[in-house]
């Protein structure tokens, strides 16, 4: 499949028992999620733009190769406000809906000017998404990185909002404020920007988020060792947020913050599940 002529128009896929994932090629984006039998679980601001140079706000932005302003380059990289090339889309022959997507650089880049592959892979099927990405050094020198998957979760209202599975970990305030233990759940009052380190791969690390309503999302990861949850609170919010937006989601970005350096022709793979089904809709 070719990239479209205008990257900022959203494609769906669909799978066979009626999965759906909308997607872009600006910023490899996953825009919305919906499972079978559902209603749509990740949250898109109304006013969001796209563009050139343009992050979009809501969805699961792709973060790399720098999370937030930890280091020199650019906020939050230079994978999520570009387009990408749509590699493929469409089921698969288990009947799955399937995105593939594709972004490189070389030594002409701008900021990052440096030869790489990113490669994103987008299934859904059922009541579950997995977002994959893979990072690939096709230079011949290091390439120095942290990532994530910066997942927007549309909740009912955050008030109410618990995030559970992070307890017995240290939560480490963005904004260098003293870390804190999770004792509990992690009640959605923003502004909350903390950074919770060392989280398990897959079911030991599952992290649950709960509106009370909508039903719980259960959140696994592998290849990230932590999750960073994000609310900007009332009054604080970004102004591509349209009014009122901020009570709408939770951000739990599956995160690697610990800089990783791939040497010449190495690759780093990182994997984010969404499912829903479990928590207090599951066990109620
Ligand atoms: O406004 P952005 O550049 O998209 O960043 C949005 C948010 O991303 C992450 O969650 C960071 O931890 C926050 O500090 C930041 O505010």
């Amino acid at each position: 499949m070719s990239t479209p002529s205008e990257p900022c128009s959203p494609l769906t896929v669909e799978s066979g028992d009626g999965a759906a994932v909308r997607f872009c090629a600006h910023g490899g984006h996953v825009l919305g999620w919906t499972p079978v039998g559902g209603t749509e679980r990740l949250w898109l601001s109304r006013d969001t733009e796209c563009g050139d140079g343009v992050a979009i706000r809501g969805g699961v932005p792709v973060i790399w190769p720098q999370f937030s302003d930890r280091g020199p380059g650019p906020r939050h990289g230079v994978a999520r406000d570009r387009a990408w090339q749509v590699m493929g889309a469409g089921s698969d022959d288990r009947g799955d809906a399937v995105a593939r997507l594709r972004l490189t650089g070389d030594a002409g880049t701008t900021p990052i000017p440096h030869a790489f592959a990113l490669h994103l892979e987008v299934r859904a099927s059922g009541s579950t998404l997995d977002i994959e990405l893979t990072a690939r050094n096709d230079g011949t020198d290091d390439l120095t990185m942290t990532a994530a998957l910066h997942t927007y979760l549309r909740v009912a209202s955050t008030t109410g909002t618990r995030v559970t599975g992070l307890e017995g970990l240290l939560a480490r305030p963005n904004d260098g404020q003293p870390p804190w233990p999770v004792d509990g759940p992690i009640e959605v009052v923003g502004p909350l920007d903390v950074a919770v380190e060392g989280v398990a791969d897959g079911e030991a690390g599952a992290v649950v988020v709960d509106d009370g309503g909508s039903g719980a999302v259960t959140l696994t990861a592998r290849g990230f060792d932590s999750r960073v949850v994000w609310n900007p609170g009332p009054g604080r919010a970004p102004g591509d947020v349209h009014a009122g937006g901020e009570a709408e989601f939770v951000c739990v970005e599956p995160a690697l913050l610990t800089p990783l350096t791939l040497g010449a022709g190495r690759s780093w793979r990182g994997v984010q599940t969404l499912s829903v089904g479990s928590g207090s809709d599951a066990a109620g």
